[in-house]
């Protein structure tokens, strides 16, 4: 695994961040919010931190009940709306005074980005939505429902198997199994309310009827191998927001940034020069 460079821990309000500021010691080419999955914290993207941390300044923040957004003082109780989610994201970008950022988000971080795109547009210039959706069809939705209805009974430890299945495919796992371990103990390592309170805005997400609203540019990215958010999702995001590039990473399912890093920072990087070369 990538470490990059420390940086400390910082709060704002119930929320836990940190900022990379370019190596190269010159003032930041551009500035990037990244927001993880659910179950994960902010170093879900060191890999990805450490390279545009070279020319950027990186913002990564942590979700309540995620890393070290826990302090049961400060963080709201549940149950959160991506809305709220969105509306928090948006109170750091000005707490930090970090104008328009490129928010780089994974499942629950491309949820909580398309609703901070939508509510805050002024906010946001660029989108990366990766392994995520504008909404669940209805079977889905139970399996939430049941997933939260399973950990108020059990706990976290009942469901944490299940979610390195969908996270990671099989010869992953078989290959990293220390990964895999590592990220397992993330997952038992949430608040169990934040955790449920997340559940619940992600089961609600919809923004499939307003996503046609975004204006900024987009990448979609995709795991082919993906089955909680599979490229069928990524391609009606696509499909909803004018310009949005599409791409499909090979052997990578939902946590696809830690199982295909370096296609991923490729993916992320190509569609930035696009963007650079005004052809994306
Ligand atoms: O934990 C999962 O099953 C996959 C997931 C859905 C939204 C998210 O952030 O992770």
């Amino acid at each position: 695994m990538t470490n990059p460079t420390p940086a400390q821990v910082q709060r704002q309000g119930a929320t836990a961040y940190t900022v990379h500021e370019p190596r190269n010691g010159q003032a930041p080419q551009r500035t990037f919010l990244l927001g993880h999955a659910l179950g994960c914290d902010h170093t879900m993207w060191d890999a990805l931190t450490q390279h545009l941390a070279a020319e950027n300044r990186v913002v990564c923040c942590d979700q309540f009940g995620h890393g070290a957004s826990q302090d049961p003082q400060l963080v709201p109780t549940g149950p959160y709306t991506m809305a709220q989610l969105a509306d928090e994201a948006a109170a750091l970008i000005d707490a930090l005074q970090l104008g328009p950022v490129v928010w780089i988000g994974l499942s629950m971080g491309g949820m909580v980005g398309q609703e901070l795109a939508l509510r805050h547009p002024d906010k946001v210039s660029a989108l990366v939505l990766a392994n995520t959706t504008t909404h669940y069809p209805f079977e889905a939705r139970q399996g939430w429902d049941t997933r939260i209805a399973t950990i108020r009974e059990q706990g976290l430890q009942a469901i944490v198997d299940m979610a390195m299945t969908r996270w990671f495919h099989d010869a992953f796992r078989a290959a990293q199994p220390e990964v895999v371990a590592h990220w397992r103990a993330k997952v038992l390592g949430c608040n169990t309310a934040g955790y449920i309170a997340c559940c619940e805005a992600i089961r609600d997400v919809d923004t499939l009827d307003r996503l046609h609203r975004i204006q900024v540019p987009a990448l979609v990215i995709a795991g082919e191998l993906d089955l909680g958010t599979p490229p069928a999702m990524a391609r009606a995001i696509a499909g909803q927001i004018s310009g949005a590039q599409l791409v499909v990473l090979p052997e990578a399912s939902h946590l696809s940034v830690l199982e295909q890093p370096q296609a991923f920072i490729q993916t992320v990087d190509t569609w930035l020069q696009g963007l650079e070369a005004g052809t994306a």
